[in-house]
């Protein structure tokens, strides 16, 4: 690319710096630590308050109403987004300015989901058109390499000698293509298999391995850098075992494909097929790139686009929506309510779908790698606290292993349901026993039931949820989902007035591991600290 970002100037004032803030500390102390969920769903204004606290928003329907907030908790929450500058802030990122100012990146994974200008309507047209010369660049390349991608895709899904394609990558590029193959699974055709490697474990690849055959085998090297020593670890794992099972270096290049921003390092890697992206795409936000390309493959072309375009509606939804009705910034808020005021500590995301199983380990990059940060964008130390821990498991599996202390633990866990109107594939009967059983978790954590006699079996109740539905697991759906929490990342990171964009902090331990390596094997302990030392001493490497 040729053409540079617009100008920036960081619009926002920090949160903890805004009249909200300390009106919202007032307002904590005074009513908002004693709201009651019950008094509030089950009197007369119970149904008011559901069709305030929920909302339809492009392919996600959300029933806030079960969270620990009343009109006055809202409204000073709506003012503390409006004085922190979360819409100066967001317009900067739609306009391709560079946000990401420790690596002096623009962040513009939302322009990988525009539909090329001829599917505009005439005025998000209109407002492409008056986009910089730098965003409108983009926007050719993206297109390019959109169809590109899509057209290798479609051939390796004519092509019957190809049977498992076998993607190698980690963090951004393994969690969201994994996440979305097995969520759009009903999509795929039967006769391709598609596995995910991304541990340096050898026992992962190793398996995998004996089961395939090099000349029906498609591997996707799948790496932002091409030099993540995970992933470059297991390409030279698999390339070592495509030769030795009689493959030929040209062979190589018809079963090794790159997906990657370094297309110097595919090269000398060998690799003839690479499909680029730009450094504009971070990697827990690029499944929508280059990187989506086993996604692709799973679910065809169409299918493919018709992702994009889910998310691209949630893309509008958050660019226009009024804060007030702006599902992103809604569900941010809460986050910063419970995280710092409440003193929450964690989320729980619960899918009530097998489909989205992986949804969860998806998240925890998302929302942690963007938002457990403990600088500000100045890079001065914060006073309050920023990510929530987020984890999670499918319904029903969670309720049978951590539940108990969702119900009866000392600490309140806001909980996520996501459960689908429709099943896709299903047994009969089934689809209602999930669904009831979801239904039924929010409505426990949120009512308790009282035990004077027993205290064992007393549940407290006033556990704040909030409930998603998606009418089908279609890939507009899971494409509006991902966007949502996508843009609820960057709200909730806008407010506290962090770089929600870059990821230092997996720095150190990578170059720590490349000293300790080469000890590994001559048992050198020299300047180690005495743990260090004594652990290293009891590991036997080759
Ligand atoms: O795609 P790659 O360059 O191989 O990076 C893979 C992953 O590794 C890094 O350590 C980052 O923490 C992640 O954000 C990234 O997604």
């Amino acid at each position: 690319m040729s053409a540079a970002p617009p100008a920036y100037h960081d619009p926002r004032t920090r949160c903890d710096r805004t009249p909200a803030w300390g009106a919202l500390q007032q307002h904590f102390q005074q009513s908002g630590r004693h709201f009651d969920l019950r008094a509030a769903l089950e009197g007369g204004g119970g149904a008011a308050r559901v069709a305030h606290f929920s909302q339809q928003a492009p392919h996600v329907y959300a029933d806030l109403s079960k969270n620990l907030i009343d009109a006055r908790t809202e409204a000073l929450l709506l003012q503390l987004a409006r004085e922190c500058g979360v819409e100066a802030y967001r317009d900067a990122m739609f306009a391709g300015c560079p946000i990401n100012h420790t690596e002096g990146r623009a962040v513009m994974h939302w322009l990988l989901r525009n539909p090329p200008p001829d599917h505009m309507n005439q005025g998000a047209a209109a407002i492409e058109n008056a986009a910089s010369g730098f965003v409108a660049e983009a926007a050719r390349e993206v297109q390019a390499t959109l169809e590109q991608m899509l057209a290798l895709a479609e051939q390796v899904r004519a092509d019957d000698a190809i049977t498992d394609i076998v993607n190698i990558g980690i963090g951004g590029s393994d969690l969201g293509p994994s996440m979305a193959v097995k969520a759009l699974d009903d999509l795929r055709p039967a006769p391709k298999r598609l596995h995910f490697i991304s541990n340096v474990d050898g026992m992962e690849l190793g398996s995998l391995l004996r089961t395939l055959q090099p000349e029906r085998t498609l591997f996707l090297i799948a790496s932002k850098t091409f030099t993540t020593a995970e992933t470059m670890t297991n390409a030279r794992a698999a390339r070592a075992w495509f030769l030795a099972q009689g493959g030929s270096e040209q062979q190589l290049a018809r079963h090794f494909w790159a997906l990657t921003t370094n297309l110097e390092a595919a090269a000398q890697f060998g690799i003839h097929t690479t499909l680029g992206f730009w450094d504009w795409v971070g990697g827990r936000y690029s499944l929508w790139s280059a990187i989506g390309l086993p996604i692709a493959i799973a679910v065809g072309a169409d299918a493919f686009r018709r992702l994009l375009a889910g998310a691209h509606a949630m893309d509008q939804h958050f660019r226009r929506a009024p804060l007030e009705q702006n599902l992103p910034v809604r569900l941010a808020l809460l986050d910063v309510w419970y995280r710092n005021f409440h003193g929450f500590g964690s989320r729980c995301v619960a899918p009530y779908s097998h489909g989205l199983r992986r949804l969860p380990a998806y998240l925890q990059q998302l929302e942690m790698e963007s938002n457990g940060k403990g600088v500000d964008a100045a890079g001065d130390p914060l006073p309050y606290a920023t990510s929530p821990v987020v984890w999670g498991e499918p319904g029903t599996n969670g309720q049978h292993a951590f539940f108990q202390m969702l119900h009866q633990g000392p600490n309140v866990i806001p909980v996520e349901f996501i459960a689908l109107a429709r099943p896709g594939r299903d047994l009969p009967g089934q689809h209602a026993r999930l669904v009831a059983n979801a239904l039924a978790q929010a409505k426990a954590l949120m009512r308790g039931r009282p035990s004077p006699d027993n205290p064992h079996r007393h549940f407290g109740g006033n556990r704040p949820s909030t409930f998603f539905v998606l009418e089908q697991l279609t890939p507009e759906a899971l494409g509006a989902l991902i966007a949502l929490y996508e843009h609820r990342v960057f709200v909730a990171g806008a407010v506290w007035g962090i770089n929600s964009f870059d990821q230092w902090g997996v720095e150190l331990g990578k170059v720590l591991a490349q000293g300790l390596e080469p000890r590994l094997a001559s048992g050198d302990t020299e300047g180690l600290d005495a743990s260090t030392a004594a652990l290293l001493g009891r590991f036997q490497v080759e």
